[in-house]
């Protein structure tokens, strides 16, 4: 018996708003922008650079890894509008790290700061003392544009952005050595194998920080590798995915004047430093379309295009 009564009232109803299911990559240029790489040669759209600033005009060289020839300061901010100019000209956005600490000279190198993925920047953690710190001002530069910065490297791992080579949407090469670590391998690696890239470890020499003076795709099939300094696996992978091996054919034209350290504007058509002959004239016969630019001053660094030139957009 019950004669006990209850109000009716009416059910709590199911959720009715339910999640976007797309993924990052797709959102990017609704919510971000036009940004995203994963290749070194496809059409370049966007890229970030640091005029040479206040940072340069005093340092230890020893110190901070420049050659101690001396800098000519106003020449070397020259050549970069150069180098910024070619960029333009060809109808990519350049984009400029405005403020940085003013006892980082290297700073000017930015692709060591930032490696692009498809969805957004890896900010670096540098290896070297006298670098760590840069990436901070990177960091600001990136996100007054609204490039989202998917991880920074953080913990005890280090990696710079020139230890990670595109080769296609789902293949990339990374590299240990001085300038990343087994951490900060690890942390790049996850991000990438996330986006269903596949990665190649390569160990750097010990001669040598980065990937871009070694080795460096000049198109979609053709890639320009210091022969003696990179391992046979990478090559061994690259030829099977297509590539033509083009060895350098100057050990001083790689070391000295930075022969593979070039910006390919789109598949086939690169710009190289100034000074390098014999590396050009290989190229060149292969089909790839040359421009060079003299960057003496910017080379005293010891980086070239490459190292100045963080990609944000390609293809
Ligand atoms: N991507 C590059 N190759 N960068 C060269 C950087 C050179 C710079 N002096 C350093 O030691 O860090």
């Amino acid at each position: 018996m019950q004669d006990k009564k209850y109000d009716d009232i009416d059910a709590i109803s199911g959720e009715r708003w339910f999640p976007k299911e797309t993924t990052f990559e797709e959102d990017m240029n609704e919510y971000w922008g036009d940004w995203g790489v994963s290749s070194e040669v496809e059409t370049l759209k966007a890229v970030l650079m640091r005029r040479p600033g206040k940072e340069v005009e005093s340092f230890n060289a020893h110190a901070v890894r420049f050659s101690d020839e001396p800098l000519n300061v106003e020449l070397m901010r020259k050549q970069h509008d150069e180098v910024a100019k070619i960029y333009t000209d060809f109808g990519v956005k350049v984009y400029y790290v405005e403020n940085q600490r003013e006892d980082r000279p290297n700073s000017i190198f930015c692709r060591d700061l930032v490696f692009m993925t498809p969805e957004g920047a890896i900010l670096s953690r540098p290896g070297m003392e006298a670098r760590r710190g840069e990436e901070r001002y990177v960091a600001g530069a990136l996100s007054k544009i609204g490039v989202p910065i998917l991880r920074t490297i953080a913990g005890d791992g280090f990696f710079e952005g020139a230890n990670a080579m595109w080769v296609d949407r789902h293949t990339c090469v990374l590299s240990t050595g001085s300038r990343c670590n087994k951490n900060g391998f690890e942390q790049v690696s996850y991000e990438l194998k996330r986006m269903g890239v596949e990665v190649y470890p390569m160990q750097q020499p010990y001669s040598n920080i980065h990937i871009d003076g070694l080795m460096n795709p000049a198109s979609n099939d053709m890639v320009l590798v210091h022969a003696s300094q990179v391992p046979y696996d990478i090559l061994d992978m690259l030829k099977r995915k297509g590539y033509k091996i083009l060895e350098a054919p100057s050990q001083t034209e790689v070391r000295e004047t930075f022969g593979c350290n070039f910006v390919a504007l789109e598949p086939g058509n690169i710009v190289m430093p100034e000074g390098n002959p014999r590396t050009q004239e290989l190229l060149e016969r292969n089909g790839i379309r040359v421009t060079t630019v003299n960057i003496s001053e910017i080379m005293k660094g010891k980086g070239a295009l490459h190292c100045i030139t963080a990609y944000l957009k390609r293809g």
